[in-house]
């Protein structure tokens, strides 16, 4: 897909995942008890509600394109087509539950093996991200206007590294304690990529399996601004030949060196 049919069609989606958005937020207000999926994680009727208004949207505006969402049954066992959107319709579904505010939806475009458009909407915290391309990813404030996040100018600091808020493993700790010195903080959602590309934090490390779903938009907002997200082997997240949506661990961060830094200093810490 060029690059003004992608911005047109992320921009069409803008209202649809604040629509989803909306009612999650609503939902999460009111009150949601969870069920459990076969694999012990939780889901709600905001998910499924949420899960449908992005469906709908995105088939409204690209009929063509398939969809891969996490709460899709048949959706784990599938393969990533040439070009598919793959959705979670509420990423942090545990924080969601506690009455938190970093639970996120995400929609990513995925186009041969590239993330080449994400949004990740974090609607109790009134942020909205987005990215159709190489230096093309904005933050839009609730009033509509749009922030360009491409280039921020970062003052010195020492690293801030984010993790998951329930699934800190202990590998991850103690990759986490050879980076020392820098400032860990933990989040439950997505929001950590958003952060990584709005230049608020530096780095996300993951040495626990995940699914693609939760990172697409992720990755599609950290590589817009000039990240860079590895698997543990040191291979890109993704690439032309994976078909498949499990990804056993990552680092993802806001340069390809601070990547490759942790990289290292993962292989060193095993
Ligand atoms: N063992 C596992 N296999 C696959 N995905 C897992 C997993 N454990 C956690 N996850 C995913 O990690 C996400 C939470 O990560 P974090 O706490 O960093 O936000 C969950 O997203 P959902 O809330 O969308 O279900 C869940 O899908
Ligand atoms: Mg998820």
């Amino acid at each position: 897909m060029d690059l003004t049919s992608r911005q047109q069609l992320v921009e069409a989606l803008i209202p649809v995942i604040r629509r989803a958005g909306a009612l999650v937020r609503s939902l999460q207000k009111t009150g949601v008890a969870p069920n459990f999926k076969p694999d012990g994680s939780p889901v709600t009727r905001a998910d499924l509600a949420s899960h449908e208004i992005l469906c709908a949207g995105c088939k409204a505006l690209a009929a063509a394109i398939p969809i891969i969402s996490e709460e899709d049954e048949n959706s784990a066992t599938q393969a990533l087509k040439p070009l598919s959107f793959v959705i979670d319709p509420l990423d942090g579904t545990k924080e969601f539950v506690r009455g938190r505010d970093e639970f996120t939806i995400n929609i990513a475009l995925v186009e041969n093996g590239h993330a080449t458009a994400g949004l990740i909407y974090a609607p109790a915290r009134e942020r909205l991200f987005f990215s159709y391309g190489n230096g093309y990813v904005f933050e839009e404030a609730p009033d509509g206007q749009c922030r360009d996040l491409f280039n921020r100018i970062v003052t010195p600091r020492r690293p801030i590294v984010l993790v998951s808020r329930t699934h800190l493993d202990r590998q991850t700790e103690g990759l986490l304690s050879t980076l020392q010195p820098c400032t860990i903080r933990k989040l439950g959602s997505s929001l950590k990529f958003a952060l990584i590309a709005a230049a608020e934090a530096d780095a996300y490390v993951r040495l626990s399996p995940t699914m693609l779903w939760d990172c697409a938009a992720g990755l599609a907002l950290v590589e817009a601004a000039g990240g860079t997200v590895l698997r543990t082997d040191g291979s890109p997240l993704l690439d032309e030949k994976r078909r498949t949506l499990r990804i056993d661990g990552f680092i993802a961060a806001r340069t390809p060196q601070l990547a490759q830094r942790i990289n290292t200093a993962q292989k060193l810490s095993l």
